[in-house]
């Protein structure tokens, strides 16, 4: 992909969770992988809705930016661990919703969503009749800390679903394209509102 798609593309996709509510404030990044080294990605402290070609620049995998006059998002390290592992992600999307908030500050060490026909957004989940059971990881400052402790978790899973949350923070998902990340993340978003009306429902 070229820079000026790449830019075009995240640019979209910031208006598109800015309407969601997804990116309050300056919160979330975003980002689509250029080549095998390289990566477009948002720069730091803008805010997501309002974002124009200009607040996307380049770093490469180790998260060291092209242009050193540019400050990439504070989170680029997580954006950078995902494309390093997965060779078949091609964008990643980070969002702070109300839901993603909450819900994960309940949870203990993963949060699963069963029984929603929109599971079906996520890989090899081709019904409702179906779950997808996604880790929770504690918030911390430190994000290359944050990235080693994930690749820690990954080692560990026998499959490693598409997207996590982070406590108090917000959430993570990964896709081969942009398209199908904001589907993910769209899909993601409103089963976790789902959950959290179901919570609010008196028992
Ligand atoms: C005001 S949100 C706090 C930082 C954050 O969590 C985020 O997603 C945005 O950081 P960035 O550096 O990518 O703008
Ligand atoms: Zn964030």
């Amino acid at each position: 992909m070229t820079l000026e798609g790449a830019a075009a593309a995240l640019v979209a996709a910031g208006r598109r969770l800015d309407a969601l509510g997804l990116v309050p404030a300056t919160a979330g990044n975003f980002s689509v992988r250029l080549d095998a080294r390289r990566l477009a990605v948002t720069v730091s402290g803008r805010h997501k809705g309002f974002l124009t070609a200009d607040d996307v620049m380049v770093v490469d995998l180790d998260g060291i930016a092209e242009d050193p006059r540019k400050k990439s998002s504070a989170e680029t390290l997580l954006h950078c661990g995902i494309y390093r592992r997965f060779p078949q992600a091609g964008a990643v999307l980070h969002g702070h919703s109300i839901a993603n908030t909450f819900l994960s500050r309940a949870a203990g060490n993963d949060l699963t969503l069963a029984g929603y026909e929109l599971l079906k957004a996520f890989p090899g989940l081709p019904t409702h009749d179906a779950e997808v059971t996604l880790p929770v990881i504690p918030n911390d400052q430190d994000i290359a800390r944050m990235q080693r402790g994930l690749d820690l978790l990954w080692d560990g899973l026998p499959s490693i679903p598409p997207g996590y949350l982070i406590r108090g923070h917000g959430s993570y998902v990964w896709a081969p394209d942009m398209p199908a990340a904001l589907m993910r993340m769209e899909a993601l978003e409103f089963m976790l509102a789902c959950e959290l009306e179901e919570r609010r429902q008196p028992r």
